[in-house]
């Protein structure tokens, strides 16, 4: 059963380069299928509106919450996880890209302006599965880039979609801590060597080396993720 997905937005055009590379691939390989919406299709006035000024003042838009009740009613299942991206939500990791990678289906609302009126997730929630996630400590113009970076981050996890899945393995926020630096040829560049070891073919000192490098780049750039920490 391939993994679908319907993205809601107001900039359709953000989403094309899901159809380059890895995603690109994902789809035509049936893995996966990823279905743009625009949200003004889905207005009944004149000038197919999709916002208003916020109740209790402020400075900014909110999205009415009508447009999105209709939108997502188009595409929503009971199996339907509705994601909302803010930076109010839970972050965004590698274990939440792991399960959205084994849903069945995926329906992402791409805020713009000050949000979306919070109605539409209150109205959902006793639904459906419905998340609000953030994917770091800074605010967007709006939920798309963050809908293509979490897309990314769960499709390439959906068995078959990469090519070699022992790259899963090693990679960074799978293993505690952040991945060892790579090197490939040429053995010198512009007066630096790749370590030695790692020309060895000692696979046991290489496996030492790596971790090693690991826990320095963990401590250096990323002691939260220490073990203990
Ligand atoms: C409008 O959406 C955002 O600004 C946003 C969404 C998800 N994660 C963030 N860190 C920001």
């Amino acid at each position: 059963m391939p993994l679908r997905i319907d993205v809601i937005t107001i900039f359709p055009d953000y989403f094309a380069p899901l159809q380059l590379s890895l995603m690109g691939k994902a789809q035509q390989s049936g893995l996966v299928t990823i279905a743009i919406h625009d949200l003004r299709e889905f207005t009944s006035d004149r000038h197919r509106s999709v916002d208003d000024t916020p109740y209790g003042g402020g400075a900014g838009m909110v999205m009415t919450p009508e447009p999105w009740g209709q939108a997502i009613d188009a595409v929503v299942t009971d199996q339907s996880t509705l994601i909302v991206p803010t930076p109010a939500g839970k972050l965004f990791s590698q274990p939440v890209a792991a399960e959205l990678a084994h849903s069945t289906h995926l329906i992402f609302a791409c805020g713009r302006y000050e949000g979306i009126d919070q109605r539409v997730v209150e109205y959902y929630r006793p639904r459906i599965d419905v998340r609000e996630l953030s994917i770091g400590d800074y605010v967007l113009a709006g939920g798309d880039v963050a809908t293509l970076a979490m897309i990314e981050a769960s499709v390439r996890l959906v068995p078959g979609v990469l090519g070699n899945p022992e790259s899963l393995v090693e990679e960074s926020h799978q293993l505690p801590g952040v991945e060892y630096p790579s090197y490939t040829k040429p053995p010198t560049w512009r007066g630096l060597d790749v370590p030695e070891v790692l020309l060895s073919g000692h696979h046991d000192q290489i496996a030492r080396w790596r971790a090693e490098q690991s826990t320095i780049r963990t401590t250096h750039n990323r002691p939260d993720l220490l073990p203990g920490s």
